[in-house]
């Protein structure tokens, strides 16, 4: 004897649900294989079949509803249950959708960093690589950085030099601010084939989401090509720095390339911001003043 329909979650289907033979594929009626399918397909077409009452049984079949967990094919008729509109089920469908490309772009990212982690030992394909892009990671610490600045700041004996110095000062602390504001809300891991010897951390820096080496490399970049006379060859390789320091993290497999890209993106915003705020000796003479008595 034919075993009778039933949906996702092994309870037999309704005699009712299962006639309605649906012109929508994924149905349960048109052999989709259960509910989910319904729900994602229903998602790509836009509709929800042309009977309403037919409507309201697969949307009472669709996960959303299974929540619910009323036993469709209780014995007896039972009264439907009050349906939302179809135009409910779409807005509540749309958002697994979204999960499922949030977690293709997710698996994408695993992937390719891993491929691209060429040098995350000594031993990886790369290995001997490991040394160089050791050297770039310095480059792009926060450390030398804030020091160079501090230095330069002291050395600096014209005011539109002190300027500019004292907006990276504010441009640098501000990045780190953020960064581990950021890196402690998603708390994302670094990739499991990182070795943790990066010099000088902050306990934040366990996390990975968005890279702190790349935002500081586009913010910094940013404010130098805005900021200083350079020569075109100059300028271009202070991009191609910047770069390839975002690079040589996922090649280091300090991070995946969604934080890398990310860390390009917000230390691109983060200049903006410090454009925006720009300290000078009109709108913040206490600083200056206060650095002139040093
Ligand atoms: C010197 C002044 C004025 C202030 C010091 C402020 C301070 C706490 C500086 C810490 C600098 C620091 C340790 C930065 C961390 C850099 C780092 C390892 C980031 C991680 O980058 P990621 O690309 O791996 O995310």
């Amino acid at each position: 004897m034919p075993s009778p329909r039933r949906n996702v979650e092994g309870r037999p289907l309704g005699a009712s649900a299962a006639n309605c033979s649906s012109s929508v594929p994924g149905s349960p009626a048109h052999g989709g294989g259960g509910g989910g399918r319904f729900e994602f397909q229903a998602l790509l077409s836009g509709r929800t079949g042309a009977d309403p009452a037919c409507a309201r049984l697969r949307a009472s079949e669709s996960p959303v509803h299974r929540r619910g967990s009323f036993p469709l094919a209780a014995a007896g008729p039972a009264p439907a249950p009050p349906a939302p509109p179809p135009e409910d089920d779409r807005m509540t469908l749309n958002p697994s959708f979204l999960a499922i490309a949030l977690r293709s772009l997710l698996a994408i990212d695993l992937w390719l960093s891993k491929k691209l982690g060429v040098c995350a030992g000594e031993s990886s394909s790369w290995g001997s690589a490991r040394p160089l892009m050791k050297l770039l990671e310095i480059s792009g610490h926060g450390v030398p950085w804030l020091l160079g600045t501090l230095y330069c700041l002291s050395r600096s004996d014209s005011w539109a030099g002190r300027e500019v110095l004292m907006n990276l000062l504010f441009a640098l602390l501000l990045d780190l601010l953020l960064v581990a504001a950021m890196k402690g809300l998603v708390r994302r891991r670094r990739p499991a084939h990182n070795q943790m010897d990066m010099f000088f951390t902050l306990s934040v820096d366990k996390y990975s989401f968005p890279s702190g080496h790349t935002t500081r490399a586009a913010l910094v970049s940013r404010f130098i090509l805005n900021h200083l006379v350079l020569a075109i060859p100059l300028r271009v390789l202070v991009v191609l720095w910047a770069f390839i320091l975002g690079l040589s993290r996922v090649m280091l497999g300090r991070h995946n390339v969604t934080d890398v890209a990310f860390g390009f993106f917000v230390g691109y915003m983060q200049y903006s911001i410090v454009d925006y705020f720009w300290l000078s000796p009109h709108n913040a003479p206490f600083l200056f003043v206060l650095w002139n008595q040093q």
